[in-house]
């Protein structure tokens, strides 16, 4: 079912507001937001560095602005990502976009616009900010003849060249269900009364269970995606703050509430229309390798050691290539000695198995410069790496295409959205300028956390020939905890990518792994007191708190039938779940997307269901068919040469790890587990097909 949600539909009402109206809207919000001295200031001064038509008196420069965020006493540093630091650009659009909801608000009281009616969201829709207080930089000067993607992803599209770039709204497939259809965060119960306590939710659907899938390897969970969010304090009234209260009574989490800061607002469009609040995409959407060279050209320049083309890295045990160490230590229980690691993607030591596989396209980057080095030894180090970082991004794209997403929403899905590679000799001719390659809420915030799921709360080392190193790791003792990296006796990373490739993950359905559910990222105070963030309640929250359509809205949206009672959801949920989410829910309308997605069935021969895998299909076309540089675009001057393509389609996930790690044998599809029949069982590494680089030669 294709997913398509147009916000601009009846415009015409909104002639009547005109452009000064509007500006003045903005100004006296402005002036009344920030009540108190202080805040006023500091909004102003950001705003002040916004573009603006007519000098504002007093206008300072963009370095003493960002001194300002710097000091500012907002608290940018998030319990929940600790490495995740919102820009001054982000900011910027948050602060400005706050103020255009406000005005929007406004706007619909003083034209006596009856909120819930969608027309009148419509209207707003079609009323612009003006540029003064517009935040989205709209002249981008694009080369169409780069042969290499930008790192913000702006230029990509060059008709609209902000599409995809970082720091840019999601796009939705269905509207928001905000309870004021504008901003104010799901949690009214169709039923009258509040949804209940996503705790609640999390501990009576979503409690931890040791099933493993029997088919899926653990490879298959650490990909991650992008996000940010503010530090928040308890029962705080702050409206950016929605912390979760926690039952006096729970035995596996003894906390009061949990902490939970809403995401920070963004307009809906580019041209600043008002309407529903947005949230930022800090990276750019598409699949890209963000994660491994960043999100900026400076990102990028901090991350490479120009001789070669190569990327920086260490060499902390037994001369193995590791991703470099990062000069700051956000990761927990770091001292001197242990030093967390850096990469394109803050989140990069969030947990070992992660850290592994930013490790494996490191050394591949670095394995292919040095091979273009002898290719063409006349290449200097510029060229080198812009060559091997979009082979790299290239065989990124092949393997999520060809291997991994046929298994994550099954081979039928896949074929029907257009998802799967073309067979050898021929250039794909899907691209289209015209479709949106933004992420959406409903995949960022719901469906494609389902990853969540997977991860299991132990993690075995092997070495090359399949032999256990040591101990297996827990989940808790490797979030934004490296130290067994370093350890040289057990493997290091090396032998947790053996363990990810010889384990099953944990099944798809509600549970999360208890660490995750109870004692993420958790501190635990001098007075006996803990602090812990629970995974599953978090992900429903913020679901609320982006106005996510409920799961029987995007069921309904992807073709299945809404449901009116609970009984019927068993075309997609089983029985006794169900029942779980009976006991949670008063009314089936009121299932969180989250939890609603992650109870149904796979798909057959895939691993989410169905709803999940309509949104997740959708958005991998959009990211295929609305990117310009997807590599099986051509022909044309940006593109691979046939040949080149060919070589590509050689690559897979088993064949990164056997050119990385030292390995004798593998199964040909490392993302399922190795078989004792035919289908998948191991062989050799020097049986998989090798990239011939020599396509490169100049
Ligand atoms: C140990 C493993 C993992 C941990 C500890 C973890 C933790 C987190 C946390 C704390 C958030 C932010 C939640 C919020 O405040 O809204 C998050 C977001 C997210 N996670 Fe994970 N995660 C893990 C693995 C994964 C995997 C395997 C996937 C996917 C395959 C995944 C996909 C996502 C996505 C898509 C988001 C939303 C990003 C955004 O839009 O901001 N995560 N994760
Ligand atoms: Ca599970």
């Amino acid at each position: 079912m294709d997913l398509d949600y147009n916000p601009l539909g009846h415009n015409h009402l909104v002639n009547t507001i005109n452009n000064q109206t509007i500006n003045q809207l903005f100004e006296e919000e402005l002036d009344s937001l920030f009540l108190d001295g202080n805040s006023t200031r500091f909004w102003r001064l950001f705003l002040d560095h916004l573009p603006r038509e007519q000098a504002r008196s007093g206008r300072i420069s963009r370095e003493s602005v960002e001194k300002m965020i710097k000091a500012s006493p907002l608290k940018l540093e998030s319990l929940t990502q600790p490495t995740l630091q919102s820009s001054p650009e982000s900011h910027l659009i948050d602060a400005s976009s706050s103020l255009g909801l406000s005005v929007s608000n406004k706007l619909s009281e003083s034209l006596e616009m009856d909120s819930f009616d969608f027309n009148s969201v419509d209207v707003l829709a079609g009323v612009k900010a003006s540029t003064e207080f517009c935040p989205f930089k709209k002249n981008i000067n694009c080369n169409p003849n780069e042969r290499f993607p930008t790192f913000d992803g702006s230029c990509n599209n060059l008709m609209q060249p902000w599409l995809g770039k970082t720091n840019t709204p999601y796009k939705r497939y269905h509207e928001p269900a905000y309870d004021d259809r504008l901003s104010v965060p799901r949690i009214r119960s169709v039923l009258g009364g509040e949804l209940p306590n996503p705790r609640i939710i999390s501990r009576l659907v979503m409690s931890e269970n040791s099933d493993i899938e029997t088919a899926i390897s653990h490879i298959t969970a650490p990909f991650d995606d992008s996000g940010r969010i503010v530090d928040c304090p308890c029962n705080s009234n702050n409206p950016s703050c929605m912390s979760v209260n926690f039952p006096s009574n729970d035995n596996l989490l003894r906390m009061s509430c949990m902490k939970f800061t809403r995401s920070s607002a963004a307009f809906s469009s580019f041209d600043c229309r008002l309407g529903h609040r947005e949230q930022l995409n800090l990276m750019t959407s598409f699949v890209d390798g963000t994660h491994i060279y960043g999100p900026s050209v400076s990102r990028s320049r901090e991350l490479r050691s120009f001789q070669g083309g190569q990327m920086r890295s260490s060499q902390p045990i037994n001369g193995k290539q590791y991703l470099p160490q990062a000069q700051d230590g956000a990761c927990r229980g770091t001292n001197n000695q242990i030093k967390c690691f850096a990469s394109g993607e803050g989140r990069v030591n969030e947990n070992l198995a992660l850290t592994s596989m930013h490790t494996i396209f490191l050394r591949e980057h670095n394995r292919i410069a040095s091979q273009l080095g002898r290719v063409n030894p006349r290449w200097d180090d510029e060229r080198l790496f812009a060559e091997a970082r979009k082979i790299v991004i290239g065989i990124l794209q092949h393997v999520v295409y060809h291997e991994w997403l046929p298994i994550i929403v099954g081979w039928n899905t896949a074929a029907m959205f257009d998802l799967i590679p073309l067979n050898e000799n021929r250039y794909y001719n899907g691209y289209n300028s015209n479709i949106n390659p933004s992420l959406s809420g409903e995949f960022a915030s719901a469906a494609f956390r389902f990853g969540h799921t997977l991860m299991r709360s132990s993690f075995r080392r092997f070495d090359a020939n399949d032999r256990e190193t040591s101990a297996p790791l827990s989940l808790f003792d490797i979030i934004f905890r490296p130290a067994e990296a370093y350890n040289a006796n057990a493997g290091g990373i090396d032998a947790i990518v053996m363990g990810l490739l010889n384990e099953p993950s944990s099944k798809y359905d509600a549970n999360l792994a208890g660490t995750l559910q109870n004692r993420l990222f958790e501190i635990r105070l001098g007075d006996g007191s803990v602090i812990a963030v629970d995974l599953a309640a978090t992900n429903i929250n913020r679901g609320r708190d982006h106005g996510i359509p409920s799961y029987n809205v995007m069921r309904e949206k992807c073709g299945i039938k809404r449901a009116n009672s609970f009984q019927d959801l068993q075309d997609t949920i089983s029985i006794d779940k169900i029942n779980l989410l009976a006991k949670a829910y008063k009314h089936v309308d009121d299932i969180d997307l989250y939890p609603g997605g992650l109870s149904e069935t796979s798909v057959n021969g895939g691993v989410v269901g169905p709803t999940f895998a309509c949104i997740i299909a959708n958005q991998f076309r959009d990211l295929k068919r609305g990117d310009r540089f997807y590599f099986e675009n051509g022909p044309s001057p940006t593109a691979f040469t046939l040949d080149q393509l060919n070589e590509i389609k050689k690559s897979s996930m088993a064949k990164l790890i056997c050119n990385n790690f030292e390995i004798n044998k593998i199964q040909p599809n490392a993302f399922m587990l190795p078989s004792q029949n035919l289908n998948n069982a191991k062989i050799s590494c020097n049986w998989l097909p090798v990239m011939d680089l020599t396509k490169w030669r100049e």
